[in-house]
């Protein structure tokens, strides 16, 4: 099976990494790049194709670069190929014009993919076959887990929690790591203290499964230090409605980029 990745950057290339260990041959087309990553074929572009067919193009380009590369492409595919795509927002509807009418997998991946850590999200036009679908999923299995989702709009939502969610979270922990070099620490030792908290903290809920209010409040002795710092974090609910605020800002982002 070949497959055409169009964009190999932060997202691209680290969904790559984990694709390159499947039975597939990749080849690449970035203009920022110099040299293929190892196991895959750079080529220069649409005229670089030599007439080769693609069982699969991916997008992973911007969600505004969509409409003027993906039409170059839209003769590279085989008769049953399929276009997949990354893009965050970006539409079935407008991802099937683009590619000439091929059968279209949304996959909203996020960062951690890159260590096969990711979790995504899936869904696909009507006139994308299980057996695209499988093979779409499959290849997402490779960078970590999936879900399928209902509808597009479902998808959008995701995007807002999951797609971004490593920048919510890399932004609390540096700001949790400012916080702690603030009380004194070196910063080498606020990272650890701060990621190794959070790590051991996602990784303990994760491995229990409980309820997120009965594990928080096993660290919560009655008028002890933590009772202290979460009345100072959430005790109006300042912290819930600043989160809620920030997905529906993804969201509504996503929904602007269809
Ligand atoms: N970065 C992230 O965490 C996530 C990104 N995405 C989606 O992935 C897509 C790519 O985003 P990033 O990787 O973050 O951006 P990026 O800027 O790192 O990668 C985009 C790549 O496209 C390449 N490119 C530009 N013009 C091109 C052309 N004419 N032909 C082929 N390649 C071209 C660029 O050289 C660059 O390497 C976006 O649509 C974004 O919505 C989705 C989920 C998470
Ligand atoms: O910020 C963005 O638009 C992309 C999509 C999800 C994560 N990064």
């Amino acid at each position: 099976m070949n497959i055409l990745l169009i964009g190999c950057g932060k997202m691209g290339g680290a969904l790559l990494t984990h694709w390159l260990s499947g039975p597939e041959s990749f080849f690449i087309v970035d203009p920022g790049l110099e040299i293929a990553p190892d196991g895959a074929t750079l080529v220069a572009g649409r005229d670089d194709l030599a007439g080769r067919k693609f069982d699969v193009v991916i997008a992973a380009v911007k969600p505004q670069q969509i409409d003027d590369i993906l039409p170059q492409y839209a003769d590279a595919y085989q008769d049953d190929g399929y276009l997949l795509s990354i893009a965050a927002g970006c539409s079935i509807e407008r991802l099937a014009k683009a590619s000439g009418g091929k059968p279209v997998v949304r996959v909203m991946p996020n960062l951690p993919a890159a260590i096969g850590r990711g979790m995504s999200g899936m869904c696909a036009s009507d006139s994308a076959t299980d057996g695209q679908k499988a093979h779409a999923s499959a290849m997402m299995e490779r960078t970590g887990s999936i879900i399928e989702v209902a509808n597009e709009d479902m998808l959008d939502r995701l995007t807002a929690v999951a797609g971004s969610g490593p920048g919510y979270v890399f932004e609390m922990a540096r700001a949790y790591v400012e916080a702690a070099i603030g009380l004194g620490f070196a910063e080498h030792e606020a990272r650890q203290l701060v990621l190794e908290t959070m790590g051991g903290t996602i990784a303990m809920a994760v491995e229990d499964g409980g309820p997120l209010e009965e594990m928080r409040n096993s660290v919560t002795s009655k008028n002890g230090t933590t009772q202290a710092g979460l009345g100072a974090l959430n005790g109006s609910e300042d912290f819930t409605r600043l989160i809620t605020a920030t997905l529906d800002a993804a969201y509504r982002r996503a929904v602007e980029l269809r």
